[in-house]
């Protein structure tokens, strides 16, 4: 395995290293930062990417590994991670799902969550990823097949608040797949394949496996185009989201499940829906689906008195002129 004591600097590395310099607030000098390692290429890569640019950022670095036990070999790909971490003189933090996890999404809810606990007790400021452009791409398509609106479309950005001490940054959306596959094998670095990925059971290992190559058969760029379209998207949602929040703060009431309709009802459809949405969020117990909006949307232009059916949790949203109130 290739030392990080004398990198031998790539295309990779300056490109790396050039987008934090353009974007200085993902990984400031001297953060701490817990790098999110599953063993597999792309944040195997990032590790030593971020190993080899540590002396003239000193960064304050360590691992975190989140064992699923979804597969049968899932100890020993945790044991494999913390060896590569030995070996890199790092230190390990490892989470083990007290029972096997059922499905992606409550794997990658959990994996969240464990994160955040590591980086809370530890110290760390950031959450470090590996998703690439390649992730960022098919996370696009995944949500436009749901039906996803524009934040859906803005897949996977840059940085995000996790907790009030805790961001996530996902630093290498700018460099796709086969430049991590290419790296890796260049570096002879042990990468942990694993089992399902040429496995075609998540609808998200379809669109990498058929979807992808398809329409790279028409456009050889359309990984990078749907990146740049996902990062486009991004700014909108930003600039959609507060002046939605101001609007929010206005038509609602501080303690109380109720908006102004009058106050809503010259806003363009855009602003009522996310505005409904963040109210929804507020009090739900769960973040509300597109019909569920919609059916708030629909009170704003109703007539007095009008009500939809009840949400999971029982409460159901009506209007009583000027308002729109949820009742239990
Ligand atoms: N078991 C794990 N332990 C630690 N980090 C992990 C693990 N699995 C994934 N990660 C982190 O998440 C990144 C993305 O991994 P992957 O694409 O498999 O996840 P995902 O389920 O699609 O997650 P997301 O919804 O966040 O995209 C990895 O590069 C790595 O940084």
């Amino acid at each position: 395995m290739a030392g990080s004591s004398k990198p031998d600097w790539s295309d990779l590395h300056a490109k790396f290293q050039s987008t934090l310099r353009s974007r200085p607030q993902l990984l400031p000098p001297q953060e701490s930062l817990l790098v999110a390692v599953s063993g597999g290429q792309d944040s195997v890569c990032l590790l030593k990417l971020l190993l080899d640019l540590q002396p003239n950022w000193r960064w304050h670095l360590a691992v975190a590994h989140c064992d699923h036990q979804m597969r049968p070999d899932s100890a020993t790909n945790a044991q494999h991670v913390s060896e590569v971490t030995g070996h890199w003189n790092l230190s390990f933090y490892q989470k083990t799902a007290e029972q096997p996890l059922q499905g992606e999404a409550a794997a990658r809810s959990w994996r969240y969550h464990a994160l955040i606990a590591l980086a809370e007790t530890h110290g760390f400021s950031r959450i470090v990823t590996g998703h690439t452009k390649s992730d960022r791409a098919e996370t696009l398509l995944h949500n436009l097949i749901r039906g996803s609106g524009l934040d859906g479309l803005a897949a996977l950005t840059w940085q995000r608040p996790l907790t009030e001490n805790v961001q996530l940054v996902r630093p290498m959306l700018e460099i796709g797949r086969s430049q991590t596959t290419q790296f890796c094998q260049h570096f002879h670095l042990p990468i942990w394949e694993d089992s399902t990925n040429q496995e075609t059971r998540y609808t998200r290992n379809q669109i990498r496996l058929h979807l992808i190559p398809a329409l790279e058969a028409i456009n050889p760029q359309v990984q990078t185009h749907l990146a740049t379209t996902a990062e486009l998207l991004d700014a909108d949602v930003e600039y959609l989201e507060s002046i939605a929040k101001t609007l929010y703060t206005q038509v609602s009431q501080p303690n109380l499940p109720q908006l102004n309709r009058q106050l809503l009802a010259d806003a363009p459809l855009s602003l009522q829906r996310r505005v409904i949405r963040q109210f929804l969020i507020q009090w739900l117990p769960h973040a509300p689906n597109f019909a569920q909006v919609e059916k708030v949307t629909h009170l704003i232009a109703a007539p007095n008195r009008s009500q939809t059916d009840p949400f999971p949790g029982g409460r159901i949203a009506c209007v009583h002129h000027p308002w729109i109130e949820l009742k239990l």
